[in-house]
């Protein structure tokens, strides 16, 4: 099979090795499809790479329907709908760390041609001035700096700031008081950050908290003459409160990468002298843009061959030693999701998972998807994946929910996946036995052992004699071979369920046989 991915923002061409030397991948470059819209020609590809000129819309997702992976070769992922790329189970993965250097070096460019009119003098001079007396500046050394954002990006301008002797005060709420402390700034708050500072650079995300957080109100408590960097996002800080705060004196000076909106040629912040500006040119190197498209072509690459992969965006991350413990339980996972929902004859009300034994040590989340990806996927098919389960399960009013128990039953691992309908509770249990795969060894009160694949005849009766000949006699009538066989009972002459794995799919005639013998009290097929 050959994947089919697409390319609709400027990449490099070098960073999309890993797909271009690939023999299951086609790349298309948008570029080269002059003449036609993204909307329209979507529908055929299973990868999109962007950067921040494309914007990924509900819309586009919906027409997109064989679409496994947005790649966002860069950090910012403001331009993609995250929640209609899960609610389409689709994969939103980005390159967090290529980029960091190239960005926090133009930031502090930008800081030092804000501190010296670079920009204003240069243009002064390329038209034809000797103006030594308009552009006089300011030192960086000892004055102090407000980072908001202490992540990659705002962690290496405060290196860099500290080695041009400023002082730095920063504020990140994920930021302890020891990695301050060994990044040698001052943990602050955001008010003594406004207090304080002499600069003040953002180097948040743009979220629903950082939308205009530097606003009039943030502006007011400032110094006077302070100067403001955005090489973040557009929006962090809002642009007419900006605009404000120059022509009223209280801000010196602006150095803005981004707008709220791009291009933003024809701004009114544009038109001010004390604003220096680049058009979102904070991770276009060499370096940077190589390393970012290398990274999510690789992580598409993984994706869309079903390996593991690092940078999901809509998905919670898992570190590489969980993921390879559970690994392995992925597929039984899937099984008893499968199994569980085929034995019940009611809606689904509400499911518990179940975890015992090593298990219990790990985050189990991801095996949680992989569970209710089988569980939901018998009925609702392969729009349903291990991105958009949980979503799935909450629009069908399904709730869940985990349980960790001490109780192994002399299993080293156990999943039990019950599903409580109007009617009662099943339960499955399962294990990972090794060297023997995953199996099914509870149904209910059941005991009993059995591979999870193919066709399973799961017959309820009463323990009578000659049960077990009487069922193999009619399926052979019916030539069906049957590969394994189990049977469990609660007590003898009880209640007891017998476990076929048969070759093939029993039609209607065999079950209507099956269920004429007397003492069978249900037949079903679980179909795994
Ligand atoms: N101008 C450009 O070309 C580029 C811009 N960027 C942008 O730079 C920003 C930072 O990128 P990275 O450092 O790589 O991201 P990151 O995820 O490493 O760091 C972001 C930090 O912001 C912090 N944060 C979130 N909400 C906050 C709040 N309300 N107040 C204070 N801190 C808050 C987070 O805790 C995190 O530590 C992003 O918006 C990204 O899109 C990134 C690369 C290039
Ligand atoms: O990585 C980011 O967040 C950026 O803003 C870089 O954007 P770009 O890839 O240069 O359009």
């Amino acid at each position: 099979m050959t994947y089919q991915v697409l390319v609709s923002d400027p990449v490099s061409q070098e960073g999309l090795e890993p797909l271009l030397n690939s023999q299951e991948v086609n790349v298309v470059q948008m570029k080269d499809l002059e003449g036609y819209a993204l909307e329209d020609i979507i529908e055929q590809y299973d990868a999109l790479i962007v950067r921040s000129q494309t914007t990924v819309t509900p819309n586009l997702l919906a027409a997109a329907k064989q679409l496994k992976v947005v790649g966002r070769a860069g950090v910012g992922v403001d331009n993609i709908d995250l929640d209609a790329a899960t609610e389409n189970g689709v994969i939103v993965v980005n390159a967090p760390d290529g980029n960091t250097i190239s960005t926090a070096e133009h930031t502090f460019a930008m800081m030092t041609s804000l501190a010296r009119h670079i920009p204003q003098a240069y243009q002064s001079l390329m038209s034809g001035k000797w103006d030594r007396k308009s552009f006089k500046g300011v030192e960086l050394s000892k004055k102090t700096l407000g980072v908001v954002g202490m992540g990659r990006i705002g962690s290496e301008v405060a290196r860099r700031a500290k080695a041009a002797r400023m002082n730095i005060v920063a504020y990140d709420p994920f930021l302890t008081e020891e990695r301050a402390q060994k990044l040698g700034v001052v943990k602050g708050s955001l008010d003594e950050i406004y207090e304080q500072s002499d600069f003040i650079t953002v180097h948040t995300p743009l979220t629903k908290d950082t939308k205009h957080m530097i606003n009039d109100e943030a502006f007011d408590k400032m110094k006077t003459g302070v100067r403001i960097l955005n090489c973040a996002r557009g929006g962090i800080i809002e642009e007419t409160a900006l605009l404000r705060a120059i022509e009223n004196g209280k801000v010196a000076g602006a150095a803005l990468d981004v707008f709220e909106e791009e291009p933003a040629t024809g701004h009114p912040l544009l038109n001010c002298p004390e604003v220096i500006a680049t058009p979102h040119l904070g991770a276009s190197t060499e370096e940077a843009q190589t390393l970012v498209a290398y990274d999510v072509s690789a992580e598409i690459l993984a994706i869309l061959r079903g390996e593991p992969f690092k940078n999901a965006v809509n998905m919670p991350s898992i570190s590489s030693e969980v993921r390879e413990i559970l690994e392995p339980y992925y597929q039984l996972g899937i099984k008893l999701g499968e199994t569980a929902i085929q034995l019940i004859e009611e809606a689904p009300k509400k499911v518990t998972i179940t975890y015992a034994g090593e298990l219990t040590d790990y985050d189990t989340a991801s095996l949680t998807r992989h569970i209710m990806k089988g569980l939901l996927s018998y009925h609702l098919g392969d729009k349903v994946n291990i991105v958009n389960a949980f979503h799935m399960a909450k629009s069908y009013n399904l709730s869940y929910s985990v349980e960790y128990s001490g109780s192994t039953r002399d299993f080293t691992n156990l999943i039990s996946v019950s599903i409580e309908t109007a009617i009662g509770t099943r339960t499955v249990s399962g294990t990972l036995l090794t060297g023997y795969g995953p199996r099914i060894i509870k149904i209910d009160d059941y005991t009993i052992d059995m591979a999870p694949e193919n066709h399973i005849l799961y017959i309820q009766h009463q323990d009578t004699p000659g049960m077990i000949g009487l069922v193999g006699t009619t399926l052979g009538q019916h030539d069906i071979n049957i590969a394994t066989m189990q049977v469990g009972r609660k007590t003898e002459g009880g209640d007891a369920i017998m476990m076929l794995s048969v070759d093939k799919h029993a039609n209607q005639d065999i079950y209507n046989d099956l269920s004429s013998i007397a003492n069978i009290n249900s037949v079903k097929e679980i179909q795994l």
